[in-house]
C-alpha cells in the first residue's frame, strides 16, 4: 500500500543555515512511527515541514498521494493532517470546553459531537469542562491537546514530544492512548526523546541525526541499535 505521508530528499533551512539535508521517510498508512534522535537532529524542523509551518527548500512532501510542499497549515489540516506541537498548542486562557470548540471548527462538527469525542476518550477532561486550560496539570494539558487533535478526525497525527515535562507514568498512559487512537486507523508520527516509551507502541521507528534519517526499522531492531545510531550518525 502507498505510504500516507512520504518525504523525498527534503532540505530545509533557517535563513542560510540548512538543518535538513535530504530527508527520506515513508510513513505507512495506519502505522505508528516513532521519530527518534538526539537534541538538535532536526526532528521538530521535520514536523514543521510536514505541517506546512516551514517550507522545504527542495525535495518533495506527499500526503495521501498529493504533492503538498507549499500547502498552508490550514489546507493540510483540512486534508487530514493534524499536529500537536511541542508545547501542546492549547490556549491557556480559555477553558477546556472553549479549547475543544475552537479545534472542532476544522471538521465542522457540532459542539455536542466534539464533546462526545473528547470526553469519551478522556473522561477527566469532562470533569474540568470549565477550568482554564493553563491551570491544569501538564498531563491534563497534554490530554486536552490530544483531544483537540482527535476532534478534527485526522488521518495523520503528528505529535512532537508528548513526554515534555511529564512524569514517566503519565507519559506511559498518554502513549497507551496514542496506541488506541492508532488502532482506530489514524496514522501517527511521534517525535520523542524518551525512546522506550515511543518504541513500546510504535510499529516502526526512524532515527534522525544531523538532519538525515539514518535508520528506519521495527522497534526491536532500533532499540538494539539506538546507542550506536545516536553516536555514529552516518553509520546506517
Ligand atoms: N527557529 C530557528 N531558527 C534558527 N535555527 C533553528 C530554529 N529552530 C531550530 N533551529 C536549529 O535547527 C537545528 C534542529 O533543531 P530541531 O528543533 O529541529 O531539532 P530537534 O531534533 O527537534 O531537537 P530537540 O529534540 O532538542 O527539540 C538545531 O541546530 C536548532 O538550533
Amino acid at each position: 500500500m502507498a505510504p500516507i505521508l512520504e518525504l523525498e530528499g527534503v532540505h530545509a533551512a533557517y535563513g542560510r543555515i540548512e538543518v535538513l539535508h535530504g530527508v527520506d521517510l515513508a510513513v505507512p498508512r495506519g502505522a505508528v512511527v516513532a521519530l527518534l534522535g538526539p537534541n538538535g537532529a532536526g526532528k521538530t524542523t521535520l514536523m514543521k515541514v510536514c505541517s506546512g509551518r516551514l517550507r522545504a527548500t527542495s525535495g518533495h512532501v506527499h500526503l495521501g498521494g498529493s504533492h503538498v510542499n507549499n500547502a498552508a497549515p490550514d489546507a493540510l489540516a483540512r486534508a487530514g493532517l493534524c499536529t500537536i506541537p511541542e508545547g501542546r498548542g492549547i490556549f491557556p486562557n480559555l477553558t477546556v470546553a472553549e479549547n475543544l470548540r475552537l479545534s472542532g471548527l476544522v471538521g465542522q462538527a457540532s459542539a455536542a459531537e466534539i464533546y462526545e469525542t473528547a470526553f469519551t476518550r478522556f473522561p477527566r477532561l469532562a470533569e474540568r469542562y470549565d477550568q482554564l486550560a493553563g491551570s491544569m496539570s501538564g498531563g491534563e494539558q497534554q490530554m486536552l491537546a490530544m483531544a483537540r487533535a482527535l476532534v478534527t478526525n485526522p488521518a495523520v497525527l503528528l505529535v512532537d514530544e508528548l513526554s515534555m515535562g511529564l512524569a514517566p507514568l503519565i507519559v506511559r498512559q498518554l502513549y497507551d492512548v496514542l496506541g488506541q487512537i492508532a488502532d482506530q486507523g489514524v496514522t501517527v508520527v511521534a517525535v520523542e526523546q524518551f525512546a522506550d516509551m515511543a518504541l513500546r507502541v510504535a510499529d516502526f521507528a526512524a532515527v534522525m541525526t544531523h538532519g538525515r534519517i539514518v535508520a528506519f526499522d521495527e522497534p526491536d531492531v532500533i532499540r538494539r541499535d539506538l546507542a550506536a545510531l545516536y553516536l555514529g550518525g552516518a553509520a546506517a
